[in-house]
């Protein structure tokens, strides 16, 4: 099967060869940068599903599916979370849509964020590394480690596979 990751991430390619491994599915991964047709910093569940769904369909041609995966933020009860979706679209039309982790934030990223600024560069700040977004991600930080943005994308992806096998059997 021919697939498709829309970003360059190290984090999202990542996740999605090791969900494929767990799987026992066999694919030949590629990758291309897409445009998640939202805000760079997404601030809703809503924005930020519609950004993995996007991402997908935008790098589908010529693949027989094409998985998005986008970060984002959101509003509770006046605290700000983190939450990540997913999309796999096919070339036959079918869209499957899973969430996943989601933690509260600080609340002096939260006055960042709200003020304008991207997570990634704030969690860099935040912990004084760089890159963070590529690699452990803001889960990774805010968890000890105890979870990181490979394996939080990565489960993402496996609720992926699953809904599709689901309804192809
Ligand atoms: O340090 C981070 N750790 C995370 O866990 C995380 N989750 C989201 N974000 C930020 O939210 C925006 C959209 O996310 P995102 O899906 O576009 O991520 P990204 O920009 O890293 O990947 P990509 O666009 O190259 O695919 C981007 O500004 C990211 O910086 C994170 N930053
Ligand atoms: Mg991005």
């Amino acid at each position: 099967m021919k697939l498709c990751v829309a970003s360059t991430n190290p984090a999202k390619i990542g996740a999605v060869t090791s969900a494929l491994e767990k799987l026992t599915v066999q694919a030949e991964v590629n990758q291309q940068e897409a445009q998640s047709g939202v805000s760079a910093q997404p601030f809703s569940i809503e924005e930020t599903k519609a950004g993995a769904i996007n991402r997908a369909h935008h790098v589908l041609a010529g693949f027989d599916a094409a998985i998005g995966l986008e970060g984002g933020v959101f509003e509770l009860d006046g605290t700000l979370y983190l939450c990540n979706w997913g999309a796999l679209v096919t070339s036959t039309g079918a869209v499957y849509v899973a969430g996943g982790a989601q933690v509260p934030l600080p609340a002096e990223i939260a006055t960042l964020l709200r003020a304008g600024e991207e997570l990634g560069p704030v969690m860099d700040r935040y912990a004084q590394e760089t890159g963070i977004r590529h690699h452990k991600g803001a889960i990774g930080i805010l968890t000890a480690g105890k979870l990181n943005r490979v394996e939080l994308f990565s489960q993402i992806v496996v609720l992926l596979f699953g809904q599709w096998q689901a309804n192809s059997d």
